[in-house]
């Protein structure tokens, strides 16, 4: 019988490190060789495994109680092109001081952990560095409470940038710091934003989140609207990094057009829990990365939060002080339609993929989606569909009574 803990009066069933931890388990060897090709694809032959991470790296994330994966997906050696090799990480992380506590307290229980964990990918000599939605304070959009969460809020150039530009400086790192931003030009208005910290330790620009959920208790649009900024691309030392915010992932259009301005790398910080998106979360990453030929790292933070008032999601069931489970299973999807190993669904981690950028046109060459992609029939489509007369192209069978 599954082990389970009783929490007001609801069974919660134990939460399992990952989905991976339970295949190795269960599966005997040569079986599992087959299932992990089946399931997770291949890089040039072989499944993308765990390499051994440096004994430095190492020793920061035992003492501070944090996972950490490297994994290498490489492409083909070309005659023209040098290989352009590139180390990506992506950190998941809890909170890491209770919802009630002073705001800024919670702000520098997260910076001090967060700091560790770049400590750590300075180590491994980690290029480009992305955190998760809104690393810097609990996610707690669900409330509809303006205070004191809003106070989360800071302009580009405060506290929690000018901490992610001195560690870019520090590991001559291209650093993503997605957060909270209040916009002081503009009415003080909040945004859900990606910062993108240069290596030397300069603000190259910054995307906002492009879709704001409607949907169970991710209550965003209380607090923030839809960006004008569209997709920009950011060219970095280190390759074209784009920025697709969390619940971005599940419109395809909003893929397309960071793949079009040019990504090689495409970031998706997220914020999403168990009940709602676990069996979408290694599905819709992958999809992108195949039919837009660059990487994703896909990041989810990781743990429970509590808040102190009860909020409802307006579906009838009780109310409730928590989200549910956020499970962190942070990852990268290939080109060539392989992914890396996911980190813990309970755990704070690092996960860092070593890859080589010239795999997106490798893979652009080889199944010329580009080519095919009839983007002027697609253009008209869409043109005549968001006419408000547009009539649905339906071959309706006259055989069908109607009513
Ligand atoms: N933060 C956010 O957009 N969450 C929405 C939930 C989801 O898309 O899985």
């Amino acid at each position: 019988m599954q082990e389970s803990s009783r929490m007001e009066g609801t069974v919660k069933p134990k939460q399992i490190e990952s989905v991976e931890s339970i295949l190795e388990k269960y599966i005997p060897e040569d079986e599992l060789k087959e299932v992990k090709r089946i399931l997770f694809g291949q890089n040039r032959g072989t499944s993308v495994s765990v390499q051994p991470v440096n004994q430095e790296a190492t020793d920061i994330a035992n003492a501070n109680n944090f996972q950490v994966l490297f994994s290498k997906i490489l492409a083909e050696k070309e005659q023209l092109r040098q290989p352009r090799i590139v180390r990506i990480g992506i950190i998941q992380n809890s909170i890491g001081a209770p919802t009630n506590a002073p705001i800024h307290d919670q702000y520098m229980a997260i910076q001090n952990k967060i700091e560790k964990m770049i400590d750590a990918a300075g180590a491994m000599g980690v290029n480009v560095l992305c955190l998760q939605e809104t690393w810097h304070m609990p996610f707690a959009f669900c409330t509809r409470e303006r205070y004191p969460w809003v106070e989360f809020a800071q302009p580009v150039t405060g506290e929690a940038t000018q901490f992610i530009q001195r560690m870019a400086r520090k590991y001559n790192m291209v650093i993503v710091s997605p957060m909270l931003e209040r916009d002081e030009v503009h009415g003080s208005t909040i945004h859900n934003t990606a910062v993108v910290v240069g290596n030397n330790g300069n603000i190259i620009g910054k995307s906002r989140k492009n879709h704001i959920p409607r949907t169970g208790d991710f209550n965003e649009s209380t607090y923030y609207m839809e960006s004008t900024l569209g997709h920009p691309v950011f060219e970095t030392v280190f390759g074209k990094i784009g920025i697709n915010i969390c619940y971005g992932r599940h419109h395809n259009l909003n893929w397309l057009a960071y793949g079009l301005n040019g990504s090689e790398i495409v970031f998706n910080p997220s914020a999403t829990v168990t009940g709602l998106s676990e069996p979408m979360w290694g599905v819709e990453a992958r999809n992108a990365a195949m039919t837009n030929n660059y990487f994703v790292g896909s990041i989810n933070r990781v743990g429970t939060e509590h808040f102190p008032n009860e909020f409802t999601s307006g579906d009838g069931k009780p109310a409730h002080k928590d989200f549910g489970h956020f499970y962190g299973s942070s990852y990268f999807s290939s080109p060539d339609n392989c992914r890396s190993p996911g980190l813990s669904r309970v755990q704070d981690g690092l996960n860092i993929a070593e890859v080589d950028l010239n795999l997106c046109q490798q893979v652009k060459d080889k199944w010329n989606f580009q080519m095919t992609a009839r983007y002027e029939m697609y253009a008209k489509f869409l043109t005549d569909y968001i006419d408000p007369n547009y009539q649905p192209q339906i071959v309706r069978d006259p055989s069908i009574k109607k009513n």
